[in-house]
């Protein structure tokens, strides 16, 4: 038995709602580019889920039950309080979604239509959770979710205060819809290794979501901003870029184990920052991410993933850095669930085997005799 390494190459499971065929992106046969053009992500996560687009009947149904949902237990929210105030916003979401396990009647009911709400349940709330945490942050109060809002919008509302303003509204729509599904990704895979146990939902997600928050994952958007940040303005690209690749340390938000021609998502969300940056009249952020990239693909032949303009498009939303791995999972929860349904569907235990490189041939020393 011979191990590879991170698993590359191995096809460790069947699925039937994502797929990545050279280089091409599809959501349930649908590329990539077709839905970030036309579709909002509540039909997104409904084609995620169901396996077709909604009609417009199904879509209103759906966003029905995500606004019913949206609220989540007050002692919930009496718990987020007693989290530390410099908390890291993911390791904050990890430990609410498992608590709010514990305040749902059906989270061990493994029936489908019982996982099918709790799926839409968890997409309604993660929203919430995200948004009353960064409140609970700046020592502020959490607000209420809004019936008849997006998610997109129902977000930024709670997370403000105020009515968000159409084009924000837009992009983070148009970012959520990109960041919803990815075929086995690392988080994927945790949650159906997890759920293959028939383990609940939740336990399910919350495994995914400790598996985003890494920076070679989802947690690499955020590791792209402190990045830029540090590089701090465009003549300072350069020597930075420099330092890092002649020590051979990793320019965050580059390369991927799938694409190796470049990420099909990248180029919307490059989009979008060029044109957030010229409608606020400073496209110093954007200039600065294109500088990086030149650099990085000359000299490495790396192309941007997903996370490398998604953390310029957030920042010129006016969102914090520390909420940008959360904001992925409010996205990705949407996929999560949906292989979750599909490994219940065909379920069969993942537990692959190990090539063992440990010593053998030991023989046991009573304790005394030890040194
Ligand atoms: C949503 C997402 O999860 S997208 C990915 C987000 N993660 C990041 O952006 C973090 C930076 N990128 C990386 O760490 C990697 O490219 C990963 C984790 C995405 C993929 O990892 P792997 O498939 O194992 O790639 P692997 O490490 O084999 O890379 C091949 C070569 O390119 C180099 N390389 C890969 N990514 C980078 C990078 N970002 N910066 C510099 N060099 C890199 C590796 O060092 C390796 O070089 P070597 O052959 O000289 O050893
Ligand atoms: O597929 C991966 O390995 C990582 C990724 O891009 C994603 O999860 O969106």
């Amino acid at each position: 038995m011979t191990a590879t390494k991170g698993l590359e190459g191995i096809v460790a499971a069947a699925s039937s709602i994502s797929s990545i065929v050279d280089g091409v992106l599809t959501y349930r046969g649908y590329n990539i580019d077709d839905l970030a053009a036309n579709a909002s992500f509540e039909e997104v996560a409904f084609l995620l889920w169901f396996g077709k687009l909604p009609n417009q009947d199904e879509l209103s149904r759906l966003q029905q039950d995500l606004s019913d949902y949206a609220a989540i237990p007050d002692a919930l929210i009496e718990q987020m309080k007693l989290y530390p105030k410099d908390m890291s916003t993911m390791a904050a979401l990890r430990s609410a979604v498992s608590a709010l396990a514990l305040y749902d009647a059906e989270a061990d009911d493994m029936s489908r239509e019982a996982n099918e709400r709790k799926a839409i349940r968890l997409q309604a709330q993660l929203p919430t959770i995200i948004a009353a945490m960064a409140r609970l942050r700046k020592g502020q109060e959490p607000v209420a979710p809004k019936a008849g809002l997006s998610v997109a919008e129902n977000f930024l509302y709670m997370l403000r205060g105020e009515t968000p303003e159409e084009t924000s509204v837009k992009a983070l729509d148009q970012a959520l819809v990109l960041h919803a599904d990815h075929e086995l990704n690392a988080s994927t895979f945790a949650a159906r290794v997890t759920v293959a146990t028939l383990s609940d939902i939740y336990s399910g997600v919350t495994s995914a979501i400790g598996a985003l928050k890494g920076p070679l994952h989802g947690g690499a958007n955020e590791a792209v901003m402190k990045m830029l940040n540090e590089i701090g303005s465009i003549d300072k690209v350069e020597p930075y870029i420099q330092e890092k690749l002649d020590n051979k340390d990793k320019i965050m938000g580059f390369g991927h184990r799938v694409y190796k021609n470049g990420d099909p998502r990248a180029k919307h969300l490059q989009k979008m920052s060029r044109e957030l940056g010229e409608m606020k009249g400073d496209t110093s952020l954007y200039e600065m991410s294109v500088k990086v990239e030149d650099i990085v693909t000359a000299q490495k032949g790396l192309k941007p993933n997903v996370d490398f303009y998604s953390a310029s498009v957030y920042t010129q939303l006016g969102i914090e850095q520390e909420l940008f791995t959360p904001i992925f999972a409010i996205s990705r929860v949407s996929g999560w669930t949906a292989h979750i349904l599909e490994q219940y569907e065909n379920n069969r235990i993942i537990r692959p085997r190990a090539e063992y490189v440990g010593q053998t041939d030991q023989k046991y020393v009573p304790i005394e005799q030890r040194s």
